[in-house]
């Protein structure tokens, strides 16, 4: 069945899907993507078939879902139906933890994440994750960019000078650290800090972005700040967002998953996920009957 994304459900992902995808242009921006829309978008990465197990608890049941290239998808849904744990799968974060597993196939760029045999350090440079708390290191602002960085690339002083003013810049927080460079992350507030974990995500030039409610923690207007950052990356990354809050979702992406008990109940863009859901247990849960 070859559907437009707006029509897609939780039935298996296109054949088509799994073709090389056509490459980008570097930085399409705004126009470009938008041209893109109705037409069939090239994939970033693809999940399909996949379950993953706690021990003997199965938190995913045969879950499909496409991400788009340089689109944002945010992942709703009650609390314990799997998006986190989802999240986790899409960079191999549960590999750290014996006794979880998953089957399936989740491609990124037609490449399978889940052979055992992929190197996790340079699939973790390509797919970053910022977290629902504020992590900062217990070190300084600079040192919180250049720390990454130093793990993957040997800079030079000046190219690492350059890449930690381009992260904070792209994460929207350049104005407010650049005369405290050496001041302790930690001394930020908690919206800055979370602005100084997506630098520092952004600094390692991934290519697709895992936020994990990324602003549960933060006040109003830093949400705000986020947000409105989010809705910028977009132009260089692809996105993945887990919300619990609907108008987050709405403000932040043009694709919503809702997942339910595990299985991914409904998919598609996410102005008809909120005005004309195809599922009852979608409609239910974004008008706040469960959940
Ligand atoms: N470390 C773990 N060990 C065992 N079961 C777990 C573990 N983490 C999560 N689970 C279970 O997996 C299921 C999915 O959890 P997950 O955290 O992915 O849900 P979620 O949709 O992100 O929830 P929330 O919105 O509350 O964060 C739940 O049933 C949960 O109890």
């Amino acid at each position: 069945m070859t559907e437009s994304p707006a029509q897609e459900t939780a039935s298996p992902v296109p054949e088509s899907e799994t073709q090389p995808l056509p490459q980008q242009p570097v930085n399409p921006g705004a126009p470009a993507r938008e041209a893109l829309a109705g037409a069939a978008l090239p994939l970033k990465m693809s999940v399909r078939n996949l379950d993953f197990f706690y021990g003997d608890n199965q938190a995913l049941k045969s879950v499909n879902v496409p991400l788009y290239d340089r689109h944002a998808t945010a992942f709703i849904g009650p609390s314990g139906c799997g998006k986190s744990t989802l999240l986790r799968v899409l960079n191999r974060m549960y590999d750290l933890y014996p006794g979880q597993r998953a089957t399936g196939d989740v491609l990124l760029d037609g490449e399978n994440v889940l052979d055992p045999k992929l190197d996790l350090n340079s699939l973790r440079a390509r797919v970053g994750m910022v977290f629902q708390k504020p992590t900062p290191f217990p070190m300084t602002i600079y040192e919180n960019i250049a720390f990454g960085v130093r793990l993957y690339e040997n800079l030079g002083k000046a190219d690492m000078d350059d890449r930690v003013e381009k992260a904070l810049r792209g994460a929207a927080i350049w104005d407010e650290v650049k005369d405290k460079l050496n001041a302790s992350g930690l001394s930020l507030s908690g919206g800055q800090q979370q602005r100084l974990c997506i630098a520092r995500t952004v600094a390692i030039q991934p290519e697709v972005i895992l936020f994990d409610e990324p602003c549960s923690a933060l006040d109003p207007i830093s949400t705000a700040k986020v947000e409105e950052l989010i809705d910028e990356l977009r132009n260089h990354y692809t996105i993945a967002i887990v919300t619990h809050n609907m108008q987050q979702a709405v403000r932040v992406s043009q694709y919503t998953a809702f997942m339910y008990l595990g299985e991914m109940v409904e998919f598609g863009e996410t102005g008809q996920i909120f005005q004309t859901p195809r599922e009852s247990r979608t409609q239910d849960y974004i008008t706040g009957r469960f959940g």
